[in-house]
């Protein structure tokens, strides 16, 4: 059997459990013709405070994934094999892992259906796009009442996923492989195969490997969640524990209010966030930022009029795609393919740096081009808050750039982009939001030592800088609560631990300072 070659999609919104649906003592589920269900809060939650906890129905590779283990997700090259199935595993406990052994190890180890070795185990692997579907499909045997209650539940968008070219690579690479070859056919059928696809590419959500590997998880409370790309919770994953999720509020959600998730990067533009939701979620999102043409003020779509000074550049209306933009102080109007155009020629210049190392060269290309773009873009639009954010978690860290290294007025140029960023952050990541957390953490340490350089250097008083530390210790605690409720597995979680040790010291050292006498 000769698998297709998709091309690459991202299509991923970024165990068993006893829990169903509905059963949440967070939220309540309602209906509308718009979105299908959504749910809404059956109490006060406070920001940060715990909204559900819940295990997936199953994680697994991404659709086009490169070849991953399928016991860890770690990259593997395929040399090494499954004793039982053949299939890519890294080591004997990844063989054995419960997860690969009682789902398609079984499957293809009855059928005698081996791993073919890819030419190049880096590209998407059509070989593995079956896995998370059928991992799913089996649930159906392993625990039918929550694949009733639950997956079977499931918006699959299969209407219009039909007409996707996909949808014929899917027929090949997932339905008749696990149909025709693996020999399922007479556990499922053509339907229901299509089906966990439609549901996994509408209702999955990435996952992060406790190596730092995406995959992709399913869970069937967080998935009644609605898209708002101004999200009121936020998720983590506990890799480490079987993938446990938490959710979480960010800001206060009152009883009878909507929960909302988000689909998507809240960093982008919205031409972006609503091209990706519609290819790849089937809506249009019309939510209070997607309708603003300022982005609730944010302005990270708007350009910067080159036909006079004083003017943005807008959308005259951001719901229509084909919209012209126009300057809010002169005439001056451009297409909506002109937009399209100057968005991707920026998008791909950013991209480029993703694959550059952690190092002076990747901080030089950030500031060439947020130099290259003043002219264009609003100092707020979302690609200068991409870059800044690039550059902050250089800044400090880098050889050549570590804080021993930083002069004052890279120390000042740092606390900049925080503060830049936080401005956006602040409306379209409220709260207690992982990104808040992690620039309010990167603003802290400049901020200490430049004031710290001051008062040295006799710039300040004993009284100013105890006022600036006091500002500083404001900043670190708001970081901290926020990551701290993170898995310390992971890097925000170490950075809260981090923050609890800083700011335990740095009150200490700061009451010294204070009870000092000059
Ligand atoms: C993860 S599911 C959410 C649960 C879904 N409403 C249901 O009934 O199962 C995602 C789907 O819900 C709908 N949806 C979610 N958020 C939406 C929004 N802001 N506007 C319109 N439709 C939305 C879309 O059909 C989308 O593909």
């Amino acid at each position: 059997m000769e698998f297709i070659h998709p091309k690459s999609t991202n299509n991923i919104i970024f165990i068993n459990t006893n829990q169903s649906v509905g059963m949440t003592e967070a939220f309540k589920i309602e209906r509308n013709e718009t979105v299908g269900r959504y749910a809404v809060a059956k109490k006060d939650f406070k920001p940060g405070q715990v909204l559900f906890e819940e295990r997936p129905v199953a994680v697994g590779p991404k659709s086009c994934s490169p070849l991953l283990c399928l016991g860890c997700y770690s990259r593997t090259d395929g040399s090494q094999l499954c004793p039982r199935c053949g299939w890519p595993v890294c080591s004997v406990d990844c063989a054995n892992d419960k997860l690969h052994a009682n789902a398609e190890c079984r499957v293809f180890a009855a059928a005698a259906v081996k791993f073919q070795p890819e030419e190049d185990p880096r590209l998407p692997s059509p070989q593995l796009e079956c896995i998370t579907p059928l991992r799913v499909l089996l649930t159906k045997e392993t625990d039918p009442e929550r694949w009733k209650k639950e997956v079977s539940l499931m918006e699959s968008h299969n209407e219009e996923r039909k007409k996707n070219e996909y949808w014929k690579v899917e027929k090949v690479n997932v339905v008749d492989f696990l149909l025709k070859k693996c020999k399922l056919d007479g556990r499922f059928n053509d339907e229901e195969v299509h089906f966990v696809c439609g549901i996994l590419e509408v209702n999955s959500f990435e996952v992060r490997t406790t190596y730092g590997v995406a995959i992709r998880g399913l869970y069937p409370n967080l998935a009644i969640l609605s898209h708002n790309c101004v999200p009121n919770t936020t998720h983590s994953v506990i890799s480490n524990e079987n993938y446990r999720l938490i959710a979480r509020a960010t800001v206060d959600i009152k009883s009878g209010q909507e929960m909302f998730t988000t689909y998507t990067h809240t960093i982008a533009p919205t031409l972006t966030r609503r091209e990706q939701l519609l290819s790849s979620k089937y809506f249009h999102c019309t939510c209070k930022r997607c309708s603003d043409p300022t982005e609730l003020g944010t302005h990270s779509s708007s350009l910067k009029c080159t036909k006079c000074d004083n003017g943005v550049i807008l959308s005259v209306s951001p719901l229509n795609a084909e919209s012209e933009w126009k300057c809010t102080h002169c005439s001056f109007v451009v297409s909506a393919d002109q937009v399209t155009r100057i968005f991707s020629t920026i998008q791909s210049d950013i991209d480029g740096l993703e694959t550059m190392p952690n190092a002076d060269s990747t901080i030089e290309m950030a500031e060439k081009l947020l130099r290259k773009y003043r002219s264009v873009l609003h100092p707020r639009h979302s690609f200068n808050t991409t870059l800044r954010h690039c550059l902050v978690q250089l800044y400090g860290r880098v050889p050549g750039y570590t804080f021993d290294d930083l002069p004052d007025i890279l120390l000042e140029h740092k606390i900049e982009l925080c503060e830049r960023i936080l401005e956006v952050a602040n409306v379209i990541e409220p709260g207690y939001s992982r990104l808040r957390g992690l620039i309010l953490y990167e603003l802290h340490v400049p901020m200490m030592l430049f004031a710290r350089a001051r008062f040295e250097y006799g710039e300040i008083n004993k009284e100013t800088f105890c006022s600036k530390m006091d500002q500083v210790i404001k900043i670190l605690e708001e970081a901290t609560n926020i990551l701290i409720l993170e898995d310390p597995s992971t890097s925000e979680g170490a950075i809260g631990l981090m923050g609890q040790q800083s700011l335990e010291q740095l009150t200490s050292s700061l009451a010294v300072v204070k009870s000092s006498t000059d």
